[in-house]
């Protein structure tokens, strides 16, 4: 499988050292990258043996079969119909501009047209195969996250010193507050109720270390409680680090016969 890669931040340089270093995903390698500095591509492309693009209409010309988007939602927005346009896959990483219903429903539209998918990784969180089951008798009933962050992880930042609640209501809200935070809400409602009955709570605790997401849901199977205690990434304590691992992941589940879950 080869690999072009936009966005170069956490995420990307995970990816790049998993993947063309690491040798992680078996047959796969990362052939092409853009990010928006020319010096920084170069400069990766060196480290990482990869091909270096100043221009991602450039990078979708090469023969790279499926492009990851590891930058923001603005970025996916501007990009990720092109990328099914030229005929090439697509793992998204900002699943937040998924909760642009129009944009869904286009990528969707292009996708069929050519033979093409969208991968979303669970990415800091899980619980979804729970979801889709349920979901399979129209059986959920309620879906919420309740995601806990340090302060330096939210936009709220160092100004946060006791636990406060920055946000209750929907997903759909939520990822317009904030576009960088909780794309997990976006993922989570496509597996389960949609953006608008999904139930988000934001709170920055400056007494906890990790990034955690509670999330529970009811429905005609039983509840779900699950709690993940995610480590940040060194580089980015707004990403975890399961965020990351769940990209590789998916890239290398693509590849196999037997699909679990
Ligand atoms: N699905 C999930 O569970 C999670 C999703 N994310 C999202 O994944 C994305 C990547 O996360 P990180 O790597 O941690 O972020 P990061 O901020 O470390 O890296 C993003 C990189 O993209 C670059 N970038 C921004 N706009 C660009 C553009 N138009 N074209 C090319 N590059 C551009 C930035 O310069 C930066 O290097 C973010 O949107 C983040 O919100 C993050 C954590 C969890
Ligand atoms: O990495 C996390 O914990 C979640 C996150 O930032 C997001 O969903 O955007």
């Amino acid at each position: 499988m080869k690999l072009g890669l936009i966005g170069c931040g956490n995420i990307g340089k995970f990816l790049l050292q998993a993947i063309n270093n690491d040798g992680l995903l078996p047959g796969g390698r990362i052939v092409a990258i853009y990010a928006r500095r020319e010096e920084i591509a170069a400069q990766l492309a060196e480290e990482f043996r990869t091909q270096p693009y100043n221009d991602v209409d450039e990078l979708l010309k090469s023969d790279v079969d499926l492009v990851i988007e590891a930058a923001t939602i603005e970025a996916a927005e501007e990009y990720a119909l092109k990328v099914l346009k030229s005929g090439k896959d697509l793992l998204l990483s900002s699943i937040g501009v998924m909760a642009n219903s129009a944009f869904e429903e286009q990528s969707n539209q292009i996708c069929k047209l050519n033979n093409v998918n969208i991968l979303l990784p669970s990415g800091a969180i899980g619980g979804l195969d729970v979801l889709k089951s349920a979901k399979a008798v129209n059986g959920l009933e309620s879906v919420c996250i309740t995601t806990r962050k340090p302060p330096n992880a939210l936009p709220a930042g160092s100004s946060v010193t006791e636990e406060t609640v920055l946000f209750e209501g929907s997903a759909a809200e939520a990822i317009k507050q904030f576009p960088r935070n909780i794309n997990v809400a976006i993922v989570l409602s496509m597996a389960g109720l949609g953006s608008e009955k999904t139930k988000v709570k934001i709170i920055a605790d400056p007494n906890v270390l990790k990034n955690n997401h509670l999330i529970e849901a009811s429905g005609s199977f039983g509840k779900l409680k699950l709690e993940v205690e995610n480590d940040p990434m060194p580089n980015n304590p707004k990403t975890s680090y399961l965020a990351a691992l769940s990209v590789l992941a998916t890239l290398q589940n693509k590849e196999k016969s037997v699909q679990i879950g």
